[in-house]
């Protein structure tokens, strides 16, 4: 195995690959690829060959133009050999929570056979593991225990993919306690109409992604029952208190929820009819049965991770009664309407 390189930021040629090619992974390659050679890796081959021919991924972001430049592959050789080319290597990942730990078993196997072992790895989903609770950090960790040379980190942020793959502003954090990988992300995104801030709160930047999925939901609801504006905004509101509650109880930064990945995100989720999260919640208001919503494939992360926050949060002796009555809604038959009630019902206390 060859000795790991130090990573350089800002210096040399950077390469950039992303796996994954759904809404997330489409976007943040199209952002990516109008700053340096990059490659898309996508699990299925006829897609990979048709968004290289057609520069649209049909499926995932029908009617948006990709960068001609934009390759896309199903061969994880070919984006080794893509990464190898340059002096810096950054991977996005862009899969849900559900696919992080098999991507990282494929990259601590690829990566240094490949003489790769030094390049940076920063993932983009929002959610706990679904079956042990774990935050994605932890999930790397463990998956990727034996390419200590890597450095990691999580990139988040209030971004739709749709915005960002048709080339309008957006603001994203980087969060890592390498310096490099910080400054090599900030090199792979940062420019034209992307911003990327750095932050070394990983847990805080987890956190706030995760939670909001599973607000936004709350908000759909509510919105679905037409309980107004006024609810809205106190789920809004009181989601942040127990996000932050949760996030500080993990070792989080308060103020990192007063940050893009925080509140940034809980408003764009909680309030744009983009989010799935937020559509899959007014469709529950409504009275659609969430096998039926859930039944196309759509990936909704505040379905699959309200559970397991739940049980995450009570282990740490935290209050989050809005994920609680989600989470009673989604999995307890819990009528919608009386998801309300009991929250409305709660005593009263100090803000
Ligand atoms: N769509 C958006 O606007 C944003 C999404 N995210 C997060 O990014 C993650 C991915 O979301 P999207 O791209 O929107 O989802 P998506 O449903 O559009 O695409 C998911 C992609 O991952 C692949 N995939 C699914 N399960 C997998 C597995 N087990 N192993 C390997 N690959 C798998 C699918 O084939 C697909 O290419 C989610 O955690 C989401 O919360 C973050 C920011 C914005
Ligand atoms: O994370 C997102 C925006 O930042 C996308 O939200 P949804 O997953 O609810 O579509």
């Amino acid at each position: 195995m060859p000795a790991p390189a130090a990573i350089q930021p800002q210096q040399g040629r950077l390469r950039v690959a992303v796996l994954g090619a759904g809404a997330w992974g489409t976007a943040l390659a199209a952002a990516a690829a109008r700053l340096h050679p990059t490659l898309l890796w996508a699990r299925d081959a006829a897609q990979a060959a048709a968004i290289s021919s057609a520069h649209e991924n049909i499926r995932y972001l029908p009617g948006v133009r990709l960068p001609a430049t934009l390759g896309c592959t199903d061969s994880m050789d070919a984006v080794y050999a893509h990464l190898r080319d340059g002096d810096q290597a950054l991977i996005i990942l862009g899969v849900p929570v559900a696919g992080l730990q098999a991507a990282c078993a494929g990259l601590a196997l690829g990566l240094p056979a490949h003489g790769l072992g030094h390049a940076a790895v920063a993932w983009t989903c929002k959610g706990f593991e679904a079956d042990t609770g774990r935050l994605p950090h932890e999930v790397v960790a463990q998956a990727l225990a034996a390419v200590p040379a890597l450095g990691t980190g999580v990139l988040s942020g209030p971004s739709f993919a749709r915005e960002v793959a048709q080339g309008l502003p957006v603001a994203l954090t980087i969060a890592s306690p390498s310096a490099d990988v910080r400054e090599l992300a900030m090199a792979g995104l940062h420019g034209g109409n992307v911003r990327v801030y750095a932050s070394q709160d990983v847990v805080g930047v987890e956190v706030g992604g995760a939670v909001k999925n599973v607000i936004a939901i709350a908000c759909g609801i509510a919105d679905g029952l037409d309980m107004g504006a006024n609810a809205r905004a106190a789920l809004v509101t009181r989601g942040l208190a127990e996000m932050t509650r949760l996030g500080v109880a993990l070792g989080a930064q308060a103020e990192t929820f007063a940050g893009l990945t925080g509140l940034g995100d809980l408003v764009l989720t909680t309030t744009g009819d983009l989010s799935r999260n937020r559509r899959a919640g007014l469709e529950i208001g409504r009275g659609r049965p969430l096998a039926d919503i859930l039944a196309g494939g759509m990936t909704a992360e505040g379905v699959r991770c309200a559970r397991a926050t739940l049980q995450r949060a009570r282990a740490l002796g935290v209050d989050m009664p809005i994920t609680e009555a989600v989470s009673r809604v989604l999995f307890e038959n819990l009528a919608p309407r009386d998801a309300v009630q009991l929250l409305l019902g709660r005593e009263a206390g100090f803000e």
